[in-house]
């Protein structure tokens, strides 16, 4: 670092894996009413967040995609105007996760964005204002803001946290990438889905409601999971098209990535309780 620049903070942006996900019915609005189960990983995206003197924002990142409509840049638009100082930011991404694979790297940048310039330009905005903004970036942004592994229900906005036993996932992420809205809009989607109880989700009953569909849909990710199932139940996350099964410890998991790699991007992750991003703004002045 050189005399005066202010420093790089370096955070990973979590991914989440989605235990269970049901689908209970279906607002005016067309979206759709959920219960799901977040899991948070300690694996994700690596993001670089360093003041400039300069109050303009300058974000670097390796996805193609036109810069506004990226979620990182998205988030600093909507905190600008809450900037309490005359600093700018340089952002840069390290993408590790799978784009539209169900791992909410999007939301998960977004969210990191706006936990960190909070602090950073000292926007003094509390955790449900932070969350209120975020969900207009999408309906997976809350769960990253508050940054706790939770219970949802509603269109996904309504959370209670959980305490998760911190297990290995080995989540395998076919070469195609699924449209969010194309699922939902499916006509074959089950849409009326018994609503269970936060209890049994959390005892590991439940299943993923888009799965039958996706399967169909998407021939690739229906071989993954059958090529996952070898090691226990193999669960679609979101709506896809990442696949994932669970285990009680790494090496576990780590055997069965390697079993995989040579057909899939794989990656084992543990899963955590709380965010990476908010112990790491618990480390700041
Ligand atoms: C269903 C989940 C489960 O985690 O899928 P994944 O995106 O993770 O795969 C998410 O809540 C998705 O969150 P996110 O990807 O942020 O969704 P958004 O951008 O808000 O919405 C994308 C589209 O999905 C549909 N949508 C989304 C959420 C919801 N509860 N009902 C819906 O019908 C809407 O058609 C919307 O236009
Ligand atoms: N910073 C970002 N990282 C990833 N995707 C982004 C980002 N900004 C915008 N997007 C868009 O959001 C879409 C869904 O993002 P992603 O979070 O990867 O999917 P999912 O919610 O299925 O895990 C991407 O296909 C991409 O077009």
């Amino acid at each position: 670092m050189s005399k005066g620049a202010f420093p790089n903070h370096r955070v990973v942006s979590p991914a989440k894996l989605n235990l269970m996900l049901h689908i209970t019915g279906r607002r005016p609005d067309g979206y759709h009413e959920l219960q799901t189960l977040f899991q948070l990983l300690a694996y994700g995206d690596e993001m670089d967040f360093q003041l400039t003197a300069q109050p303009q924002i300058d974000l670097h990142s390796q996805i193609n995609i036109p810069v506004q409509d990226n979620l990182i840049w998205r988030a600093a638009q909507m905190l600008l105007p809450r900037r309490k100082n005359t600093h700018g930011v340089r952002i840069t991404l390290h993408k590790h996760l799978p784009l539209g694979g169900g791992v909410g790297g999007g939301s998960s940048n977004a969210a990191t964005t706006l936990l960190m310039l909070n602090t950073l330009w000292a926007c003094e905005l509390s955790t449900d204002q932070l969350a209120e903004l975020g969900q207009a970036l999408g309906a997976d942004v809350p769960v990253f803001v508050r940054g706790h592994s939770a219970w949802a229900e509603g269109i996904g906005e309504a959370l209670t946290p959980v305490t998760l036993p911190e297990q290995w996932f080995l989540v395998a992420c076919p070469s195609v990438s699924v449209s969010t809205a194309a699922i939902f809009q499916h006509p074959g989607l089950t849409r009326n889905s018994q609503i269970t109880t936060i209890r049994t989700a959390l005892a590991g009953g439940g299943r993923n409601d888009c799965e039958t569909t996706v399967r169909a849909l998407y021939p690739e990710i229906q071989r993954m999971l059958d090529r996952l199932a070898a090691w226990g139940t193999a669960r679609l996350t979101g709506t896809g098209g990442c696949g994932f099964v669970s285990f009680a410890d790494q090496d576990a998991a780590t055997e069965a990535a390697a079993d995989m790699a040579s057909e899939y991007r794989v990656f084992v992750a543990q899963g955590v309780n709380r965010s990476p991003v908010l112990t790491y703004l618990e480390t700041l002045p």
